[in-house]
């Protein structure tokens, strides 16, 4: 069908999403056409040679509002019949740094007439209708007023809630009271209606979201979540994470950059990416769930102290670090782990996990066989450790200056490429990470190389294992103080390596780790300062740091789910490619809406 206004040729094809007229920006006459899946607009000045396109995909159309709309610093509508204003994700450069900004593009039309303009903004709710299936209609947001540079409900307030309004999302806003509101909530209140949950705060309040929904869910499936061997049921509400934490690590490591507002826009245009959770068991009782480090050894001396300081806010991470870094301290430990399939990808392939991750795709269909869909949270889920057959589990056993299991990078701003680079996000498994005991500057040179692109796993004192599940206990024969011995050890033992009995046949690397360690004069030097710096006995046993939360066992055993939440996230974008598609338009307009509060 096609009509003829006043010289004006508009018309609608096949489809009710597809539209194609001229329309007018800021006095220059632009040909637009929206079909399918894109809205482009492109400039007809004759003189204009390099004539550029706008092009927005349909998906990242944020709103659509008639008249001539602004939104910040507050909402402004200027009432005019021909007009309409588009409010889209537009991507700003992070500096060079990994992770694009997401901020809110605008752009105010001008039509020939109001019935085109009424058609413009009917075709274009429309297909944002047709494209965006998971796009939240009524969302349940907790804000956690104490956590980071307690600035939750500011960010939340000024930055979040104005653009949920533009796309017409509703909230339910609860700013808590007291530690573990949110999980309790979501354990026991109805939650009916909405289409997920929110929360302003930081990985603590994330790992709150995540302890009450993956409970609610397993209790409505009746399922035992103290069986670590149970199949557990994927959540059907996603979680979305507005950065306001210290570390926000879930948040740096699935969306690429801290920033409220390009977090928001996640939520608003319903991105999901799926996420492999640990669980954590004692004996026949679930501990906790993990995604981003259940570490022990270094990590969780770290975290300990760090709960002496919590008033210096993030920075008692450092401070921390630094003390427990001189305290010198390894522990001994038997570590099992079920290996995952090496075929499938390696975590030193030097590969990362972005934005459309192949790896993961490649997994959503191996842990949803039976789904069309694959990936959809509510058909036939797959068993992934009953129907496989296991595999063989590998024992080591020896002194670790840590032992952390990462379900994903990990990436943090402290650590842009995270604990284990080369992780995914959704695959299914964990990266094992062992630092045999060395030497203080051995151990500097692996903490250092997180905070560049030097591999941390390049190292004759550390491995690191893509694994299904691990198991961590205490060696039978644990000294009860080993710490006064440290200086007099042999260079077997400065390594952590002790006569190791593998428990199921398979003996690790020794030959190749424990080469060509011998300290130099300069090392043996470094360490009788750092032991005289740290002159009080350590304990011989370690706690684990889960996702931020010290754990009350030591004896534990982890699995792997995965896939088993979703977030309102795409991973991370790679820059150089997501770029050049929306370079034109950010030639043109460089203003940025949003801003973020540091
Ligand atoms: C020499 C520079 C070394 C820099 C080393 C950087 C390594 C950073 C690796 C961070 C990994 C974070 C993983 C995420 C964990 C979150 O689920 C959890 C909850 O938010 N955060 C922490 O447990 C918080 C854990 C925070 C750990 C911070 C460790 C800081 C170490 C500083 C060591 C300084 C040595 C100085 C020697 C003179
Ligand atoms: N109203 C509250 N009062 C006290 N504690 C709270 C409250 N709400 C949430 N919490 C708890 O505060 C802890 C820390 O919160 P959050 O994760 O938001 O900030 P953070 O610790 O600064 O950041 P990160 O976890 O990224 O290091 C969480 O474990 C959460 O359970
Ligand atoms: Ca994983």
């Amino acid at each position: 069908m096609s009509f003829v206004r006043k010289g004006e040729r508009y018309f609608r094809m096949e489809s009710d999403l597809t539209l194609e007229s001229s329309l007018w920006v800021e006095n220059k006459r632009y040909r637009a056409v929206l079909t399918g899946w894109h809205f482009r607009w492109t400039e007809l000045d004759k003189k204009n040679r390099d004539k550029r396109t706008i092009s927005v995909p349909v998906s990242e159309v944020v709103g659509v509002e008639e008249g001539r709309v602004e939104i910040l610093p507050q909402k402004s509508v200027e009432d005019t019949d021909k007009d309409f204003t588009v409010f889209y994700v537009k991507r700003c450069s992070n500096g060079g740094s990994h992770g694009l900004l997401w901020r809110l593009g605008r752009t105010q039309f001008s039509c020939l007439s109001r019935v085109l303009r009424d058609q413009w903004t009917k075709h274009l709710k429309a297909a944002l209708k047709t494209h965006s299936p998971l796009r939240p209609k009524r969302l349940l947001v907790f804000i956690n007023p104490f956590g980071g540079k307690k600035k939750g409900r500011e960010i939340y307030h000024s930055l979040v809630s104005p653009l949920f309004e533009l796309a017409g999302i509703s909230s339910h806003v609860i700013v808590t009271e007291r530690a573990n509101q949110a999980r309790d909530h979501l354990l026991k209140k109805d939650l009916t209606g909405f289409n997920g949950v929110v929360c302003v705060g930081g990985d603590g309040m994330f790992s709150e979201i995540l302890h009450g929904l993956i409970g609610r869910t397993q209790q409505e499936a009746g399922l035992c979540e103290d069986d670590p061997t149970v199949t557990l049921q994927p959540c059907p509400l996603h979680i979305g994470i507005i950065p306001a934490g210290s570390t926000d690590c879930v948040c740096f490591a699935t969306v690429g950059v801290i920033d409220p507002v390009t977090s928001a826009l996640h939520i608003i245009i319903g991105d999901s990416q799926p996420l492999d959770v640990c669980s954590v068991h004692q004996t026949s009782a679930l501990v906790r769930y993990s995604v981003s480090l259940l570490g022990y050894g270094f990590y969780g001396d770290v975290l300990a102290e760090s709960e002496k300081h919590r008033w210096m806010g993030p920075l008692r991470y450092d401070y921390s670090g630094t003390v427990v870094y001189l305290s010198n301290r390894s522990y001994a430990g038997v570590v099992q782990y079920l290996p995952a399939d090496p075929v499938l990808s390696s975590p030193r392939d030097r590969t990362r996990c972005l934005a459309g991750c192949s790896v993961c795709s490649r997994s959503t269909e191996r842990l949803f066989p039976n789904s069309s869909d694959s990936g959809s949270l509510y058909s036939s889920y797959h068993s992934q450790y009953n129907n496989d057959s296991e595999g063989e589990w590998v024992s080591v056993e020896g002194r670790f200056r840590c032992v952390s299991l990462t379900c994903m990078s990990s990436s943090n701003p402290r650590s842009p490429l995270g604990l284990s680079p080369s992780a995914h996000l959704a695959d299914g498994t964990g990266d094992l990470i062992l630092v045999w005991d060395t030497h203080p500057l051995g151990f500097l040179k692996f903490l250092y190389r997180h905070t560049s692109s030097q591999d941390q796993f390049d190292l004759p004192f550390v491995e690191v294992h893509r694994v299904k599940a691990v198991r961590f206990s205490l060696p039978p024969d644990k000294e009860e103080d080993s710490f006064a011995e440290r200086e007099g050890q042999s260079n077997d033992e400065e390594r952590g390596y002790t006569d190791t009995a593998s428990r199921n046949g398979s003996q690790q690397h020794l030959a190749e780790k424990g080469a060509a360690r011998e300290p130099t004069k300069r090392q043996k030097t470094a360490n009788s300062f750092l032991c005289g710096v740290c002159c009080s006995k350590a304990p011989a046993v370690s706690v684990w740091n889960c996702d931020g939360e010290i754990l009350p066992s030591t004896e534990i055993l982890s699995r792997v789910h995965g896939q088993l939440v979703r977030l309102y996230a795409r991973g991370i974008e790679d820059g150089a490619a997501v770029q050049d598609y929306r370079e034109e338009s950010d030639k043109r307009e460089r203003s940025c809406y949003g801003t973020s509060l540091n």
